[in-house]
C-alpha cells in the first residue's frame, strides 16, 4: 500500500500534524514535540534569538522541519522582511506569511499576505500562507505561487474551533493545494473533523500549550488527526435529510 503523504516544496510529510511552538516552556516544548510526532514546527523568528540563554532550536530535533512565521508583520514588506532574515539565521527556505494590522482580534490581511506571498515565492521560498477563508483570495494566493493554503478555523488562541467551516469545506473543493487548518482549533475533535472534511493538515499550537498535561495533549491531538485522515479516505457514511433507514432486516420487520 502506498505510504499517505503530502508534499509542501518538493518534501513529503506523513505527519499531519503542524504543531505552533509559542507559550511553552522549553522543557514542555521538547514534550510535546516527541509526543506529536510533527515533522513541521513553527516559530517565530524572534524566538530564535541567538541572545538569549536558551534557543528554541536546541529543543527541536534536526529531523523536523522548520515553519518560521512572521508574526509581528503588518504589511507584505515588513513580512518580506522577516522571511529574509529567518533564511540568513538559518532556518531554510519554508516561511508560514502570517500579517495582522489589527492587535485585537489578529485576522490576517489577505490583501497584503498575497503581495508577500507573490514576492517570497519568486525569491524561492516554499511559502505557506495564513489567511482569512475567502475563496477569491485562495485563489490569488494559488496564482502567486503559494505552496499550500492555511485558512484561519477561528481567532488565533481562542480555541474556539470551526467557526468558518462551511468557508473551509468551499476551500477543499475548490483550490488545487493543501489547505492545512489553522488557528482556533481548541480541541482533538475538531482536529479531526478538518480532516474528515479533506484538509491536509492541522496547525495548532494553544490548545496543546493551555493544557493540563500538555505532552499528553500533543498525542491526543496527533491520535484524532490520523483517524479524521483514516476517515476521511474511507469514505463518510451518507446523511440522511430525514426520517429513519433501518440498520438490520429484525429492526426494519419490527418497525413494519
Ligand atoms: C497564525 C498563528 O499565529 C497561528 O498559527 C497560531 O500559531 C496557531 O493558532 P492557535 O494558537 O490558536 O492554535
Amino acid at each position: 500500500m502506498n505510504k499517505d503523504t503530502f508534499t509542501l516544496g518538493g518534501k513529503e510529510f506523513s505527519s499531519r500534524f503542524i504543531l505552533g511552538s509559542g507559550k511553552y516552556s522549553m522543557e514542555l516544548i521538547k514534550a510535546a514535540v516527541e509526543n506529536a510526532q510533527a515533522e513541521i514546527i513553527t516559530l517565530a523568528v524572534r524566538r530564535t534569538n541567538t541572545r538569549q540563554s536558551e534557543n528554541i532550536l536546541d529543543y527541536i530535533p534536526d529531523n523536523v522541519t522548520l515553519l518560521p512565521n512572521t508574526s509581528g508583520a503588518r504589511d507584505a514588506r515588513e513580512a518580506v522582511r522577516i522571511a529574509r532574515m529567518a533564511r540568513e539565521l538559518g532556518c531554510g527556505d519554508f516561511v508560514k506569511i502570517e500579517i495582522m494590522r489589527d492587535s485585537k482580534y489578529l485576522l490576517p490581511d489577505n490583501a497584503e499576505t498575497v503581495k508577500a506571498t507573490e514576492q517570497l515565492a519568486k525569491e524561492g521560498f516554499v511559502v505557506l500562507p495564513y489567511m482569512y477563508p475567502d475563496l477569491y483570495a485562495a485563489r490569488d494566493l494559488v496564482n502567486a505561487g503559494a505552496a499550500a493554503v492555511m485558512p484561519l478555523a477561528s481567532p488565533i488562541g481562542s480555541n474556539k474551533g470551526l467557526a468558518t467551516k462551511e468557508f473551509i469545506q468551499i476551500l477543499v473543493d475548490e483550490i488545487d493545494l493543501p489547505i492545512i487548518v489553522d488557528a482556533g482549533i481548541g480541541r482533538p475533535s475538531q482536529a479531526c473533523e478538518c480532516m474528515e472534511m479533506g484538509a491536509a493538515a492541522v496547525m495548532a499550537n494553544t490548545a496543546i500549550a493551555t493544557a493540563g498535561d500538555v505532552a499528553a495533549m500533543a498525542g491526543a491531538f496527533k491520535d484524532a488527526i490520523n483517524a479524521g485522515r483514516a476517515a476521511y479516505l474511507a469514505g463518510l457514511g451518507r446523511v440522511l435529510e430525514r426520517g429513519a433507514s433501518a440498520s438490520d432486516p429484525l429492526t426494519g420487520f419490527l418497525r413494519d
